[in-house]
């Protein structure tokens, strides 16, 4: 049974049981239903549930599970789902829903030094881009504290809500709540904590956990006299990250002394702590990198990975993926971790293999981090590798391109041709039946492009030796796929170009329509969100390869939704036609991507202001001189937040 406490936070959160009853709610949190077995409704709902649950200090499920087990599966099945690429909201709390002057974000996480190490290289990357000498940035670590994250902007406290509106909850200084070590008011975000030894002497009687006592401390608009004496006490605080005590040194000294420095950091204080956050302090760094609707990319969690474990590897096996990759499969002793059955791992690439030495007999140690195929962590007893010599699919020769084996056929290798054929119906997503054990028979029938397989009828079918009422219903498949509409962006991502998942065909199709994107110029490409100059390049070859095919199936008259084009008609965007100058850091997003939305609402984005600029927008820490231009050409200064709601955002 729910308790009272959890019924109440699923009222007060506006969540109903639709889906599931509480017996199966129940069941699926001890885990006595499988996850995989839920459909799409009841693993959403379970989700929402067991999120608004552990914001409001009741969790039914550990941390673990709730990220490796249900929200790797909602990975898993909807990559772009919001509850992985946004902030989880919450919202049980008493008090007026306000806009967050800052937004507050998630944070990206690593569970192990070679994930610390791939976000470094991010910051390399920025830093060449900026010319700034990497070694002279100086890296934060900080203890990650698990309280209630909140905002003090010095006269009114937030709660971080959904990162944009929080509930105003002001009154809990009101109430007394101090800021940790006599700080000042004012400091931004930090997260409201018990003191750990405190709360096991005078508060585990009265509370089941920190979370739960601190949710009390927001939630309730009559404190609990416990609450109430922990606060006079100052053992319940807000605690603001800028107070932290904090490690700040170089990457090479980060990197060599990793262990010992995450460890010093991670007991640093005494309130639980659920991680260590690392972070770059370099603003120009900070809005060069920018965020993602989710997390800034400046700044990772570092958490410790619960769900390890030590299995022998049986053989690893080649398999030639739809761009003639040979891909390692490493199929090990099943063993189940964090609940899931596991039997395989990714290595990345033969290079890994050969340098690790991923062979059959090795010892490796897994990792379930948020995927579902887990991750090599570590290889504890090295084997000898076994090299393939041919593509496993065509028998052709293997070259190695950078860390990576490929097969050599470009034309007939059957992995590859039907993998893409594959490819193309599943992404389509509106027909059924062409599946890997249809195309390998159509395959083998010499239909090996997908233009052939539109002009098929069903005696054709029939001819190859599929059943009549399979051969009609291929038939009726195929006439679906073109008569029942689909997103336009879907249509171009089917075809497989490198680099153009869904996400890509959609923003890129955002600004152009179908047909003209095939005489788009390399220019064109790198000014859209996303697109730097290398994928650019890549994709404008991956286009040329596929022109001729696209023709084909194009003219089949596909029944295709245009995307909303992001440019606003003239005239209805309040900075069209505008000249604006952008400077200062801005906090709701990088300046780059600020830039690019301006100009695809039609504003003209210039560097320095004149007698012309419209708008002087202003983030933080602005340099004299374009104050003092605007000034003198009588220029209108925007903040950040007024500029954004002249845009309307
Ligand atoms: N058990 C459950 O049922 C359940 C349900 C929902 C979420 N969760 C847990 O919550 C996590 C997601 O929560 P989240 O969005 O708050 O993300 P998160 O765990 O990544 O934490 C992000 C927050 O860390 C805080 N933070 C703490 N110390 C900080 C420091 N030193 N510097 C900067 N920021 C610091 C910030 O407030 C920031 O908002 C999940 O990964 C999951 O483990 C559990
Ligand atoms: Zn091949």
């Amino acid at each position: 049974m729910l308790t009272d406490n959890q019924k109440d936070i699923l009222k007060r959160s506006n969540l109903n049981l639709k889906h599931l009853s509480e017996e199966k709610l129940l069941a699926i949190a001890s885990r006595a239903v499988d996850e995989a077995k839920l459909n799409d409704e009841e693993l959403l709902e379970f989700i929402e549930i067991a999120n608004a649950l552990y914001r409001g200090g009741e969790a039914l499920i550990s941390d673990a599970e709730y990220d490796f087990t249900f929200i790797a599966e909602l990975k898993r099945r909807h990559p772009k789902h919001s509850f992985v690429t946004r902030v989880e909201p919450e919202s049980v709390f008493a008090g007026k829903t306000v806009e967050l002057p800052v937004r507050m974000l998630s944070t990206d996480k690593a569970y192990s030094q070679s994930e610390i190490e791939s976000w470094a290289k991010r910051i390399q990357k920025a830093a060449d881009e900026l010319n700034i000498a990497f070694d002279s940035l100086v890296f934060k670590v900080t203890p990650k504290l698990d309280g209630y994250a909140a905002y003090d902007d010095g006269e009114r406290f937030y709660t971080r809500g959904d990162g944009r509106k929080g509930t105003d909850i002001t009154r809990v200084f009101e109430r007394g709540l101090q800021v940790a070590d006599n700080g000042s008011r004012g400091l931004g975000a930090g997260e409201i904590v018990v003191g750990k030894t405190y709360f096991q002497r005078y508060l585990s009687e009265f509370f089941d956990n920190t979370r739960n006592f601190q949710a009390s401390v927001i939630k309730e608009k009559d404190l609990e006299q416990h609450a109430e004496q922990a606060i006079k006490d100052q053992a319940a605080v807000f605690f603001p990250f800028a107070k932290l005590p904090a490690w700040q040194g170089s990457w090479t000294e980060l990197a060599e002394r990793f262990d010992e420095i995450v460890k010093q950091i991670w007991h640093a204080v005494d309130y639980d702590v659920d991680g260590v956050i690392l972070e770059i302090t370099d603003e120009r760094i900070k809005t060069h990198m920018g965020a993602t609707r989710h997390h800034h990319r400046w700044q990772i969690a570092y958490k410790e990975n619960v769900a390890t474990a030590e299995v022998k590897i049986l053989q690893v096996v080649p398999q030639t993926s739809r761009s003639g990759r040979i891909t390692p499969v490493v199929e090990v002793e099943p063993i189940r971790l964090s609940g899931a059955l596991l039997q395989r791992a990714t290595a990345h690439h033969y290079k890994m293999v050969v340098d690790k030495g991923i062979g059959p007999g090795a010892v490796i140690k897994l990792a379930r981090s948020g995927e579902v195929i887990p991750k090599i962590e570590e290889v504890i007893t090295p084997a000898e590798p076994d090299l393939p010599e041919q593509c496993p699919s065509c028998g052709s020769e293997l070259v190695w391109d950078g860390d990576f084996l490929y097969c050599t056929n470009n034309f007939d290798c059957p992995a590859q041709v039907s993998h893409s054929i594959e490819h193309f119906f599943r992404v389509l997503g509106n027909n059924d039946g062409f599946g890997p054990a249809t195309i390998a028979k159509l395959y083998d029938n010499d239909i090996r492009t997908i233009d052939k397989i539109y002009q098929l009828n069903a005696s054709d079918f029939e001819a190859m030796g599929f059943g009549p009422k399979q051969s009609q219903n291929l038939v009726d498949q195929l006439q679906r796929s073109l008569s029942e509409p689909i997103e336009d962006w879907r249509f171009l991502a089917a075809f497989g170009v490198f680099r153009m998942g869904l996400g890509n065909c959609e923003k890129l199709l955002a600004h152009y329509r179908l047909p003209e994107i095939f005489s788009l110029s390399e220019e064109e490409i790198v000014a859209l969100e996303g697109f730097a100059e290398k994928t650019a390049d890549i994709v404008l070859k991956g286009l040329k390869k596929i022109e001729p095919l696209f023709n084909q199936l194009y003219r089949l008259g596909f029944v295709l939704n245009e995307t909303k084009t992001k440019e606003m008609p003239a005239g209805q965007s309040p900075i069209a036609g505008k000249s604006l100058v952008f400077t200062g850091t801005m906090q709701q997003g990088s300046r780059e991507d600020m830039i690019r939305e301006a100009k695809a609402m039609g504003a003209k984005v210039g560097s320095a202001v004149s007698g012309k600029t419209d708008y002087l927008v202003i983030g933080e820490k602005v340099g004299a001189t374009k104050l003092n231009a605007a000034e003198k050409h009588g220029v209108r200064i925007l903040s950040e937040a007024e500029y954004l709601d002249l845009i309307g955002r």
